[in-house]
This record gives structure tokens, sequence and C-alpha cells, in this order.
């Protein structure tokens, strides 16, 4: 049995500065988000879903397992005891959905700038143009509205300006970009069959898509929507995942704990951040253990090394970055997480992060050179020993210490401009984004306060 990845991990994994968006409108893309949430409550338990789903299947798919609602939306409950390592639930291949369920007619026009996910967001689309002659009616109608997505590719710009400090932030833009690019590519083939797909609109497309993301995991074709599978919410502790059997064809998660009758039974998505959650999600966890922030550096343009640096940086570590306009820059993005503890034997900060800013403190080329002879007779790898000469090894890491801290300080001015004593009031759209603004902002903030804490140890042992 193999374990079903969520599509994040291809996206976004490695990470650099890019990505998707997109949307979907439909008959319900201007219904409000109260109004929304009203008629979920209405269809809360998806009545007759999981029958429906099985006569499908032509199996049993689950005997444990009802279909609910609570503060995550749809979820999954017990409906009966269930213990740790027993199968929860089992759906065939054959009722999951996948690019390949495109129209041959359709799917022969796509290039290969269409995604998978745009393919299968695609599918999505003309399911629900089909209304209730779709075959997968049951399921489509069970889907979250446009008005109830919360991913930051449907936040607007002031909502987007409280998490700015953030590289979410840069990232989100992209991932329009991205989503909208594919939807100008596809919009000429879906004009072409309007009987089943209407005038989609970006909005329809982008919902349709961030629909997929959410909730699709990757699956021998590609990408696949694993009904009832996805109405299992995720718990940063859990240890169930959904996984794959492709001998029996069917995805089936297993129970990573003892469950009471009516408890919620949950499965993680996989080790990501609040920043990730966010953009992929549109939810965040109080306290993410997962949580990471960006570090992004550029050889100041004045810089007399600046030319010997660069050709260094981007050899041994710094990527060159193309910014929004398209505009070549060296520089670098280092992941962080938190430093557990500032002192004894921590691991630190990255030895890749050291090494760069080693390399950004050098004043003369000589030192630059010995950097590199140094590299050659040890593991390769540039900068990752102490300087000898101990000033310059703190001037390396005060140069970090203060980035970080003027970091600090701008994650600090965010925070207070959320006004602390409105984020954990109210239930409505703004007041859940700002709490989710508040999540992502506190644990990239606390983040980078044990790096600062790290760094203030290292340079006092020096
Ligand atoms: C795979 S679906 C799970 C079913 C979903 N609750 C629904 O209503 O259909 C993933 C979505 O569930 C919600 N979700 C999952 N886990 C959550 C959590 N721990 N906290 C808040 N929302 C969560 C988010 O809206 C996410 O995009």
């Amino acid at each position: 049995m193999l374990p079903c990845a969520r599509i994040t991990n291809l996206l976004v994994f490695p990470r650099q500065f890019f990505t998707v968006h997109h949307c979907f409108c439909s008959k319900f893309a201007t219904i409000s988000f109260c109004q929304s949430e009203a008629w979920n409550n209405l269809h809360a338990g998806c009545p007759g879903f999981l029958p429906w789903l099985e006569q499908k299947a032509g199996v049993k798919i689950s005997s444990v397992v009802m279909i609910g609602r609570s503060a995550y939306g749809r979820s999954l409950f017990a409906s009966k005891t269930i213990k740790a390592g027993s199968s929860v639930l089992k759906v065939p291949f054959g009722v999951q959905i996948s690019p390949d369920d495109l129209l041959p007619e359709i799917k022969i026009l796509l290039g290969d700038e269409i995604g998978n996910i745009a393919k299968l967001a695609t599918v999505i689309l003309a399911e629900k143009k089909n209304g209730p002659h779709s075959e997968w009616a049951p399921y489509i109608s069970c889907l979250p509205l446009l008005g109830e997505m919360q991913t930051t590719s449907f936040w607007s710009e002031d909502e987007l300006d409280m998490i700015k400090q953030s590289f979410i932030y840069q990232e989100t833009i992209q991932k329009k970009a991205e989503i909208r690019r594919q939807f100008l590519a596809l919009k000429p083939v879906l004009d072409h069959f309007p009987q089943n797909f209407g005038d989609i609109k970006f909005e329809d497309f982008l919902h349709a898509y961030t629909l997929v993301e959410s909730r699709a995991w990757e699956s021998s074709k590609g990408f696949s929507l694993i009904p009832l599978a996805d109405f299992l919410n995720h718990d940063g502790h859990a240890k169930s995942i959904v996984l794959n059997d492709e001998k029996e064809q069917i995805s089936e998660v297993i129970a990573d704990r003892d469950y009471a009758a009516g408890d919620q039974i949950w499965i993680t998505y996989g080790k990501f951040s609040n920043a990730i959650l966010l953009l992929e999600f549109g939810f965040t966890l109080p306290h993410n253990t997962f949580d990471e922030v960006q570090i992004t550096f550029k050889i100041p343009s004045r810089d007399p090394l600046y030319e010997m640096k660069s050709e260094l940086l981007e050899r041994h570590c710094f990527p060159t970055l193309t910014d929004l306009r398209g505009f070549k820059c060296v520089g670098s993005s280092f992941t962080i997480t938190e430093v557990r503890s500032a002192i004894g034997k921590s691991r630190g900060i990255p030895q890749s992060l050291r090494a760069a800013a080693r390399v950004l403190c050098c004043t003369s080329a000589e030192e630059l050179r010995y950097m590199v002879e140094e590299a050659a007779k040890n593991d390769g790898r540039l900068g990752r020993r102490p300087f000898k000469d101990i000033d310059r090894e703190v001037q390396a890491h005060d140069m970090l210490l203060s980035h970080i801290t003027a970091m600090i300080s701008e994650y600090n001015e965010s925070i207070k401009s959320l006004g602390l004593d409105s984020i954990h009031r109210g239930d409505c759209k703004q007041s859940v984004r700002k709490r989710m603004a508040f999540d992502l902002l506190a644990g990239e903030l606390r983040i980078l306060k044990s790096a600062s804490a790290w760094l203030q140890s290292y340079i006092s042992s020096l």
C-alpha cells in the first residue's frame, strides 16, 4: 500500500518564488458567504451521499463513518467505536475522479501547458454545468462554494496586505498569475464546447482549481479526487494518511487511534507550515510545529565585489531570482524552521544561510579566493567553516542578526496593526481571515525570535 501525496507536495516543494492560481464561477458565484453558510448547514450531512457512493461503487465503502459538519467544514465522524489500526474507509479507484474523465474530444485539444490540476478542474466544471444530470451530482453538490473558499488566492488586496511580511504574499500573487495563464490557455478550448461549460469566467476556474488543489491526492492517473476521503480534515499530529493499493485498486484510510462513536476522524495532509496550509487549503493551525520562514538576501549592488560574490553564490548556494517584472537579480531565499534551543548542541540556523552570510561579509578578493580554496580542500561546500578571524565570524553573524531583528520588528508591526483585541472575535469571513493572518505571522515571528536567540548566543560564545 503506497501513501498518497497531497498535490501540494509536488507544487510547492522544492519551493521557489512561483506558483498557480485561478477560479470558477457558477450559478452560486453570487451567493454571499452568509447565504452559502446557511445552504451548507441545510446540507450539512450530505444525506444519502454514502449510500449513493456505495451503489455507484458496487461495494461497501465504510460501515464506521458518518458525514457531518464541524468548525472545520464538512467532516467525517465515527458512527461506532473504531479501533486504532482498523480500516475507516476503502474507496475503489472506479469512483474517483481524475483527469482521465475529461471527454476525449476536449482532452485532445489541451496542450502541455495545461497541468493535471487544471485538467481535473475542467472535469469539475463540466460536471457542475451538467447540474442534476451529472453522474457526480451528489458529490459536486457537497463541495464548498465559491464564497466559502479561504485560500489566499481569494483574499482582497487589503486582506493580503495583512500578510505582506510573509513569503506567502508574493507566492499568492505569482500563483494567481500562473492560474490565470492556464485559464487563458484553456479558455479557447472551453469556448468550443458551450454546451459542456457555458461561459466560464476566471472566478469559476479559480474556484474549481482551488477545490482540486485542496482536495485531490496524487495517484497513478496524475491526481484524483477521492469522494468521502476528501471530507477528512487535517490534524498536524495525526499519523493516518490516505493510502493507495494499486493491486486492490482502492484508496484506504486506517485509523491511527481509537475513536469513540461521534468523534471526528482525522488524517494528516502532510508536514505543512501555516503558510502552505493557508495558500493551498485556506486554513491555519494556532500552533504549527512545521512553520517556517523565508530569509531572502541580495548582494548590495554597490558592493565592489558584487560580480565575484554573485558568481560564487550562484555557483555554490544562491539561485538567480527573477522578480515580478522579469528582472534577474542574484539573491537567495533560505528556509528556516524553529531553533529548539539557543544554546548547547542544537542544530541552529541552516549552515547554507551562515555560509552565504560569510561570503557576503568578505571585503577582499583574496578573502573570497581563500574561501574557495578551503572549500576545495574539504567537502567542496563554500563558507561552511567558521572564519579563523573571530571578528569576521562575528561580523557575518551580526549581519544575519540585524537582518532578522529588522524582520522581527516588521512582523511585530504587522501583528499590532491586525488589532489584537478583534482577532478572536467574530465568525464572519473578514474575522476568520484576520485570525488566520495572526496565526501565520505569530508562527513566523516565533521562528524568527528563536533564530535571533540562537545567533545572539552563538555570537556571545565567540
Ligand atoms: C479535503 S477538504 C476536507 C473537508 C472539508 N472540511 C469540507 O467541508 O469539504 C480540505 C478543507 O477542509 C478544511 N480543513 C481541513 N482541515 C482543517 C483544519 N484543521 N482547520 C480548519 N479547516 C480545515 C479546509 O477548508 C480545507 O481546504
